[in-house]
């Protein structure tokens, strides 16, 4: 079953189109990794399948609700990390979870999901004078109290230090251990790429690529980069190039960058034998979420442009 489902679903604000005819369908139980960079448009799907944007055409379905119609249904089974969220004067931290967990009538512990946190011996300060790593962390023990059925988090790891992000990768861990399904909107792809089964890539509103991470890098073509260092650099080295699996080589001295299909590496390193170059040292590195992700941004803007 799809718990977030978008059939051509578009906002425009004036003339901007800030959502291009989106189709997204988000499984239950998944961590669905929803990349884009800066103004994509993340916050504003966001937005419309909590009901707080209405759609200027297509639809959007959340757990088989309409957000338009049904948006404070679906927040109640919905934990969500704002991005750029303001808290309120006065409050403490506890207050806002407090809040939190009555608003969206759950069951929880407050002082432990404090504690899980991390911030039970800051619980009775005003939250506005919290540093941002713990209003983060606030704003990820409100999300998560009283396990969600639904968390969407936008940009969680904004102002977290790398102790905050373990908390808040574990915190995806065990939302998905105990079903919860994950919505992970972020351009932080090292963090996407550690906890998410699929990715999006959204781009000007519009959605290129919907896949997991694997099989985004085989689209990709040759995602394997193989580094070796040899005895001697034979002179016909280009003929690697002939292979169907190799995509690049670079040379700088005696050490060669073959850039190559993911399993490949034997047959580049024997081709290297044959022409009397005995490799001396190999590694290799596949494409990083980063590269996939600047593949499609780059040739999505260089054919609008
Ligand atoms: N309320 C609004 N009024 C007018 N334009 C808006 C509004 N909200 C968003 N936009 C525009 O819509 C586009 C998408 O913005 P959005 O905030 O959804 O992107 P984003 O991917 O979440 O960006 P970021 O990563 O910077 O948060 C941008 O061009 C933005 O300027």
């Amino acid at each position: 079953m799809n718990i977030i489902e978008t059939d051509l679903l578009t906002k425009r604000y004036g003339r901007t189109l800030a959502v291009d005819s989106l189709d997204l369908s988000v499984r239950e139980g998944e961590v669905f990794g929803f990349l884009g960079p800066n103004g994509s448009g993340k916050s504003t799907t966001i937005d419309t399948l909590l009901g707080f944007v209405y759609p200027s055409s297509g639809t959007a379905s959340v757990f088989g609700m309409d957000p338009a119609e049904d948006g404070k249904a679906i927040r109640q089974r919905t934990g969500v990390v704002p991005d750029g969220c303001e808290l309120m004067s006065g409050w403490t931290g506890r207050d806002h979870l407090e809040f939190e967990i009555e608003s969206r009538g759950v069951e929880a512990d407050v002082d432990a999901q404090l504690e899980r946190f991390g911030l039970l011996e800051d619980a009775d300060r005003v939250a506005t004078g919290y540093s941002r790593g713990m209003t983060q962390r606030l704003l990820l023990a409100m999300a998560s109290a009283g396990d969600p059925d639904l968390l969407i988090l936008d940009e969680p790891s904004t102002g977290l230090d790398p102790n905050g992000v373990a908390v808040m990768q574990e915190l995806v861990r065990e939302a998905v251990e105990s079903g919860t399904t994950v919505f992970f909107s972020s351009h932080q792809l090292s963090q996407v790429e550690s906890v998410c089964d699929r990715v999006g890539i959204l781009h000007e509103g519009a959605l290129l690529a919907t896949d997991s991470i694997d099989s985004l890098r085989s689209t990709m073509g040759a995602t394997t980069y193989l580094r070796v260092s040899v005895d001697r650099v034979p002179s016909d080295v280009d003929s690697l190039q002939e292979l169907d699996a190799v995509d690049d080589i670079r040379i700088d001295g005696r050490n060669l960058q073959v850039q190559c299909d993911g399993d490949a590496q034997l047959t580049v390193l024997n081709h290297l034998d044959q022409l009397g170059a005995t490799p001396r040292h190999f590694e290799t590195e596949r494409a990083s979420l980063q590269e996939i992700f600047r593949s499609y941004t780059s040739e999505s803007t260089a054919g609008a442009d």
